[in-house]
């Protein structure tokens, strides 16, 4: 006698989420809901918009929302009453409203611990601190107007050899950016609001954990990497900055608003302060009345130290991971809120 062959119970059938997925101006949300939308076809309706006020009517039914860089704000999240999660595809989150998101219980995550973003925000450090040792810009300037100005610019070119790099937040990119600067034979000084650990300070060269004062006396090159929160915003202030020695170069890649941008004008123009590398700035963009852009010895790029094209495929990757687990049932990674 033969049995009949056994055959599984058919699974359950999934609820369809409705995701919304804001694409402006970082186009990591449009990569995540379109890589979502072709791996999960009959679990993620996704609706891509350039902003969360485009389309009221998607806000409201938006299950999951994934935004780059798109302001999140308390009014959107009232407005989208079944929301569960908010995903950035990014590794910043200062832009979402946390504290509304927790009063409404709805979790908010970035994509920190993937890393997604951290080689290249470290090279475009880099690119910042050699150009402003090697005067890069005002040496292409001159030449191109067929002016050689070698005798010049000697007077002031110097090296990142030797130097010491105050890094201000030692996380996912800062350390990255300390694993480079080794390479440079730089010595690293770093704050934060605990030293990273004997295990860490020995990679990074016997890195040393300084107070913020401390490595503002004590740095030639001084890089944030710390995040924008109520605590940090106005960090580096008139009175830190006067604290910088007269050779000093501020780089700063992580938001704008972690300096005082007045005080940082005042002190290029007054000499108090090398030069500046800055690709983040408050608000973005930059109005027109922003001294810094006419200030001398500046460096500036428009927040692209976190987007390449192989960047973009990591962050796409990253958001909807945590999305499909987030579907699947599984706990969300990279909470910041
Ligand atoms: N320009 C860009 O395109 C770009 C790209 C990615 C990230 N970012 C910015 O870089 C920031 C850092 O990213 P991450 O992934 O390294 O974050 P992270 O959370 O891994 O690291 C941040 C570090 O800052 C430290 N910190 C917190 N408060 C501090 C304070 N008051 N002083 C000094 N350190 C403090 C934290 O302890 C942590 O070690 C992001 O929040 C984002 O704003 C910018
Ligand atoms: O936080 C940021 O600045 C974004 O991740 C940029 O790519």
């Amino acid at each position: 006698m033969t049995s009949a062959p056994h055959s599984d119970p058919a699974p359950e059938p999934q609820p369809v989420k409705n995701v919304l997925a804001v694409v402006s101006p970082h186009v990591g949300g449009r990569a995540a809901g379109s890589a979502l939308a072709g791996l999960f076809p009959g679990r993620a309706r996704v609706t891509v918009v350039e902003s969360a006020d485009e389309d009221p009517a998607a806000l409201r039914e938006a299950h999951l929302l994934i935004t780059g860089l798109s302001p999140v704000t308390a009014g959107h999240l009232a407005a989208a009453p079944q929301l569960e999660l908010v995903q950035c595809a990014s590794h910043g989150f200062d832009y979402v409203d946390l504290d509304a998101a927790r009063e409404r219980g709805i979790p908010v995550c970035n994509i920190g611990s993937s890393g997604a973003e951290k080689q290249n925000v470290a090279e475009q450090t880099f690119a910042l601190m050699l150009a402003l040792a090697k005067q890069l810009v005002p040496a292409h300037t001159a030449l191109v107007e067929a002016d050689w100005a070698l005798p010049r610019l000697q007077q002031s070119l110097t090296e990142l050899s030797g130097k010491t790099l105050g890094i201000i937040g030692l996380g996912h990119i800062g350390e990255e950016v300390a694993r480079r600067a080794l390479a440079f034979d730089m010595t690293i000084v770093y704050t934060g609001p605990r030293p990273a650990g004997p295990e860490t300070e020995a990679r990074l060269g016997g890195a040393r954990h300084l107070d913020l004062d401390a490595l503002l006396r004590t740095s030639d090159y001084i890089t944030l990497h710390a995040p924008l929160t109520d605590r940090t915003r106005n960090l580096l202030d008139a009175e830190r900055l006067a604290l910088l020695k007269p050779t000093a170069f501020v780089i700063n890649t992580a938001r704008g608003a972690l300096i005082d941008q007045d005080a940082l004008a005042d002190a290029l123009e007054a000499g108090t302060l090398a030069g500046a590398g800055l690709d983040v700035f408050d608000p973005e963009p930059p109005t027109a009345a922003l001294r810094l852009l006419k200030a001398p010895n500046v460096v500036l790029s428009p927040h692209v130290a976190g987007v390449t094209r192989e960047t973009l495929v990591r962050i796409a990757l990253a958001a909807v991971q945590n999305v499909v687990g987030h579907l699947e049932g599984k706990p969300l990674r990279d909470v910041v809120s």
